[in-house]
């Protein structure tokens, strides 16, 4: 081509430019080129970790293992039955069990082993010289009966040569299963290996020898509803992570489950003592609640530990998964409606325990505490006691409910006395209440020997409502509190020290205990108490006491919002297991309406109570006249009678009177306590001359 030719073409590349073209593209997106190695490495680790490459690895791992496994099971099995080490295994188990009487019964046997094993050996020495014998007098009797069997035959047939016929059959025989040998010989060689493996394959697989995770979903360990065997329950101890009791499990090998006692079917779950080792304590097992029950793979609340009486014992119970979040049936209160209550000699159907036995609490001169932290159902547990008990016509009831949201109102015409409201000015009259129950029991004390007194129950709801009442009367005494001038705590404490034998009884409900909204000596006075879940272990203590809480109650694991109705009960009351301090009741649920138609059915069987729904303290009372009343004839009456009998006559006005409150009312008018022969009394004419003074000045100041 020329140089005046101007080309329409874009000139070739040149060769410099064809080098660049070798150069690989840069990709649409801009990004790095891979590098074969690397693809090569991503290709091979996406085939490693690909499902069906794992599925294929875990089968061929898990056969692999039934065979080292089934060998070492076999092997053991085989070293076990030739030496005293099951024996020496046993002793140890039962050693570091602590258990020395089955110890001793284990060495014995290993000594008896040993005996017979050296005799054996013994004899093998002598052995050979025995065999050599023996073949030689068993060969010359073989040889020589054959010999007189070819005689016979030779006779018989008339033929000399037949004598030896019976022994050239036995030579021919033995050339026969020579030749046998011989041919089968090979094979055997060759398969006996196999079967040998096979077999060994066999035991390991039918005892999963092979490490959990390589198992089949079917056969592995960690489905939670497996059931509980032995083995699982000494694993569980073992890695409880308690030193001396994994080592003694260690020491233990197999024999680990000598520790455990029979597993028992219990309800909705399974029961089992555990003897442990010495060095291990019954509380360390019981501070590792958490772990052991996911070691059992349960949940904590489902795994219960309690102290029965045994020593070094602690008693499991493992419920069926999932079995405790299902509900229990209504209460016998709704379905039976013709059910009827005796106070003394019955029983409230209250729930179940844990093994799905009938929980039943006699109420019988026990007064009652039952705590919770809120909406637990607190107040419908000590409902349905009281829907029970009011089934008996003959107990009466006067009821504070501090909360006052219709939770007692089904009471209205059962209940004497009827409070509903959180106010200050309810927890006057509820205090009022109580003290009522304090005159009440004070009469019956009075009354002369083998009266019968129909039961009283005092019930307060949300009683830490007054505990926590900062109002105070005209003396200044608080109501709330728990001074020695506390009103409410002081009446609780009176009926609790001495209400029970005259059946004036105290039942409180409370939230969320507290040193200040439960004194000490209140919660003490309780015969019954219960506790719904609460949030820690010291107000475990406070609901059940020490003694309930270091025996294994442990209302605090509750578990709030789903263990609703949940108690944990500590009363002798209740059937409690021997050696256990508390029992744990899953209560019937008795909603509004239906404890509504069971109050119905108590009011059909009284004659009609009317229920006073506010205590009026604002009537008027002459305490002159009422005290002159009292003196009767008597020239003078010891000051504590006049008191007595002022109570019995009106147990509102004057239960709650001290001997201030009298010398109170008496000062100014003449008439006031003096002492005769060193004891304090009130004279007859001196009130008598102090009523009349107090009419004239009356009169007179009528007539101004
Ligand atoms: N036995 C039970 N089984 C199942 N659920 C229950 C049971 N008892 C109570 N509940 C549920 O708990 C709720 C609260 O019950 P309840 O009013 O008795 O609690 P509480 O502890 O008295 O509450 P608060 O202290 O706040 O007054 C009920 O509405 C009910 O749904």
């Amino acid at each position: 081509m020329t140089d005046n030719v101007v080309p329409l073409f874009k000139a070739p590349p040149t060769a410099i430019e064809s080098t660049e073209e070798t150069i690989p593209a840069p990709t649409p997106e801009g990004a790095a080129p891979v590098r074969v190695w690397k693809r090569t490495g991503r290709a091979m680790a996406d085939a490693v970790t690909h499902e069906r490459t794992k599925a294929a690895g875990r089968f061929a791992f898990r056969h692999t293992s039934y065979v080292v496994g089934g060998t070492r099971i076999v092997a053991r099995r085989a070293w076990d039955g030739r030496t005293g080490a099951r024996y020496e295994r046993m002793l140890r188990a039962a050693e570091a069990a602590g258990n020395y009487e089955a110890a001793g019964d284990w060495e014995e046997r290993l000594h008896r082993f040993r005996a017979d094993r050296h005799k054996r050996r013994m004899d093998l020495l002598t052995a050979p010289e025995r065999i050599v014998k023996g073949a030689a007098v068993g060969t010359a009797g073989g040889v020589g009966l054959l010999i007189a069997i070819g005689i016979a035959l030779a006779v018989a047939n008339e033929d000399v040569t037949d004598v030896v016929t019976p022994l050239m059959a036995l030579v021919e025989l033995i050339r026969l299963l020579v030749v046998i040998v011989q041919v089968v010989w090979g094979p055997l060689v060759a398969l006996g290996p196999w079967l040998a493996l096979a077999g060994l394959w066999a035991v390991g697989r039918h005892r999963n020898a092979a490490p959990n995770w390589a198992l089949p979903a079917s056969k592995r360990g960690d489905d939670a509803g497996a059931p509980i065997t032995p083995s699982i329950v000494v694993t569980a101890l073992r890695d409880l992570g308690i030193a001396p009791l994994r080592a003694a499990i260690k020491e233990m090998g197999d024999a680990g489950a000598a520790m455990l006692g029979p597993i028992r079917i219990a309800g909705c779950g399974v029961e089992v003592d555990v003897t442990l080792p010495s060095g291990v304590s019954t509380d360390q097992v019981q501070g590792r609640r958490r772990k052991l029950a996911e070691n059992l793979n349960r949940h904590e609340h489902e795994v219960f530990i309690t102290i029965p009486q045994a020593a070094r014992t602690v008693r499991l119970w493992i419920a069926d998964s999932g079995a405790l979040d299902e509900p229990i049936g209504p209460s016998p209160l709704v379905t039976d409606p013709d059910l009827r209550a005796n106070y003394k000699t019955g029983r409230a159907p209250w729930g179940q325990d844990l093994r799905g036995d009938a929980a039943a609490l006699s109420l019988y001169q026990r007064h009652m505490l039952v705590t919770g932290l809120s909406n637990q159902g607190k107040t419908a547990a000590v409902r349905a006691l009281a829907l029970w008990l009011a089934l008996d016509p003959t107990v009466e009831f006067r009821v504070a409910d501090l909360k006052g949201a219709g939770d007692w109102a089904m009471f209205d015409g059962l209940a004497t006395v009827l409070i509903q409201g959180p106010t200050d000015e309810h927890v006057i009259q509820a205090t009022e209440m109580v003290e009522s129950g304090v005159s009440e029991m004070e009469r019956r004390l009075t009354a002369p020997p083998g009266t019968t007194f129909p039961p009283l129950i005092i019930l307060v709801d949300e009683a830490q409502v007054a505990f926590m009442c900062p109002a105070v009367d005209e003396e200044k005494r608080p109501y709330g509190g728990s001074k020695a001038t506390s009103r409410y705590f002081m009446a609780a404490r009176k009926i609790h020290n001495q209400g029970r034998a005259v059946n004036v009884l105290l039942w409180q409900g409370t939230q969320d205990p507290t040193d200040q909204n439960l004194p000490k000596l209140v919660r003490e006075g309780a015969h019954t108490r219960a506790s719904l879940a609460l949030g820690t272990d010291s107000q475990a203590r406070m609901a059940l006491g020490d003694k309930a809480v270091d025996g294994g109650a442990a209302p605090h694991l509750l578990r709030p919002g789903l263990d609703k109705g949940t108690l944990v009960v500590a009363s002798d009351g209740i059937e409690i297991p021997a050696g256990q301090a508390s029992i744990t009741v899953r209560t019937h649920y008795i909603d509004t309406d239906q404890a509504t138609e069971i109050a119905d059915r108590a009011k059909a069987l009284r004659d009609g109570v009317t229920t006073v729904h506010v205590i009026d303290t604002g009537e008027p009372v002459d305490s002159l006249a009422d005290i002159a009343s009292v003196i009767g004839d008597a020239p003078r009456l010891l000051t504590q009678d006049v008191l007595r009998r002022l109570a019995a006559l009106n147990a509102d006005a004057y239960g709650g009177w001290s001997f201030v409150d009298l010398k109170r009312v008496l000062d100014g008018t003449g008439a006031e306590p003096y002492k005769s022969d060193g004891r304090m009394v009130v004279g007859r004419d001196r009130i008598a001359r102090a009523l009349a003074n107090r009419g004239n000045e009356d009169s007179a100041s009528a007539a101004q």
